[in-house]
């Protein structure tokens, strides 16, 4: 019997690679004989990354300026002439300082500078392919943070570079390309993006993911103004691409970086689990095989919109493969769950007796999940 193991992050228990690290015990555990793969993936935000390297990218570590402005550790991966970005590790909510043990939200003020940071550093390196993978952000700045650390230059009226910050957006006057990093040119950009969402208006960075980064409703009004202005005056300098770009889907995504990525590095948006599957080299680990899991903290609706699970549905219904999925929990019925496709679903939360020890014990849950799927 020959099993891959591909699940996402349990979010609050468990990583994508200690999920697939634990199902894949409890297999051995009960099937000695089978032969296990473990490729952990991600939607392109949190723990694109991991799953690069689990998929054997190469780490480089670099310490970048943290959405506050302050040192934050990160790193890229490369293989070959391709790179990934994954901007969380940069400019994520998940590097923010902490105050009273919580995240110091800056909705005004934090920047995307470290994930541009980490762009140079790949096209320094020579990469002539990056996969930024956006989400997670605590960034509101249209990407301006990333643009200037890759030589743009945003100016104020009195001809000062502006500060940090979307907020700060509102008075830009000037942008100036002219150094912009030589190599932006000639290297291919994938913007890995799990959302869809313009740049601007209801439906956008601001409006719709500016309040779980602390932004108020004057801050959410102040925001689309200011990136209103960025767009404008990048239209100024670039020409009306840059202007149309602030409409495609996925220019909203993490405060707007999206944007940044498709109007000047020109990049193309791909959804994002379908990026991290093909770098980790999905399709070609099941075919053959006899069974593939996948699995998510939370199987909702929104899953089967398009997140993970969904993904590696799909690699394996062109395979023919049978598809299990392991859920902390599901809203989802039996019926529907059948009907997207899964062969069985199951549930860590049904294995325990509260939902605080099933998020807890996820760990020995996942293996004795792991157990239970082999034994059937
Ligand atoms: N071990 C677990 N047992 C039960 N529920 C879990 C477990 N791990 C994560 N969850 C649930 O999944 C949610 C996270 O969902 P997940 O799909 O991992 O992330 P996202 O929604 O960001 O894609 C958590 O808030 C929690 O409700
Ligand atoms: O970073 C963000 O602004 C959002 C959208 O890209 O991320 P997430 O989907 O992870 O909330």
């Amino acid at each position: 019997m020959r099993v891959v193991v591909a699940p996402d992050k349990f979010k609050g228990s468990v990583t994508a690679h200690e999920a697939a690290a634990e199902l894949a015990a409890g297999i051995a555990e009960a099937r000695p004989d089978a032969v296990v793969e473990v490729l952990p993936v991600a939607d392109g935000g949190e723990g694109t990354l991991d799953a690069a390297l689990d998929a054997g990218f190469e780490r480089h570590d670099l310490t970048v300026t943290g959405p506050a402005g302050d040192p934050v550790p990160a790193a890229w991966g490369r293989r070959g002439d391709e790179a990934v970005v994954e901007m969380s590790l940069a400019s994520g909510l998940a590097v923010l300082p902490t105050r009273d043990g919580h995240p110091a939200l800056a909705p005004r003020t934090a920047t995307s500078r470290g994930t541009g940071e980490l762009v140079a550093a790949a096209l320094d390196a020579g990469c002539t392919r990056v996969v930024l993978g956006v989400g997670g952000s605590a960034t509101t700045d249209g990407g301006a943070g990333m643009l200037t650390a890759l030589g743009l230059r945003l100016l104020d009226g009195h001809g000062h570079d502006l500060p940090a910050g979307g907020a700060a957006l509102a008075d830009l006057h000037r942008v100036d390309a002219s150094a912009l990093h030589p190599r932006i040119r000639d290297a291919e950009f994938v913007l890995a993006a799990d959302v869809d969402n313009p740049l601007l208006g209801p439906r956008g960075a601001a409006a719709v993911f500016g309040p779980q980064k602390g932004a108020s409703e004057q801050d959410v009004s102040d925001l689309d103004a200011a990136l209103a202005v960025f767009r404008d005056r990048l239209a100024d300098a670039l020409g009306e691409p840059a202007r149309q770009a602030a409409d495609a889907p996925g220019a909203g995504a993490a405060g707007g970086v999206g944007y940044a990525a498709l109007a000047v590095l020109g990049a193309e948006r791909r959804p994002g689990i379908d990026v991290v599957l093909d770098l980790v080299g999905l399709d070609a680990a099941v075919a053959g095989a006899d069974l593939l899991l996948t699995g998510e903290g939370s199987l909702d609706e929104q899953s089967l919109g398009g997140k993970t699970p969904m993904g590696v549905l799909r690699v394996g219904r062109r395979h023919g493969v049978p598809v299990v999925a392991v859920c902390g929990q599901t809203t989802l019925d039996a019926a529907t769950l059948h009907e997207a496709g899964f062969a069985a679903v199951h549930e860590l939360r049904t294995l325990a007796p509260d939902p605080e020890s099933s998020m807890r014990d996820a760990p020995r849950l996942l293996r004795e999940v792991g157990r239970r799927i082999a034994s059937q």
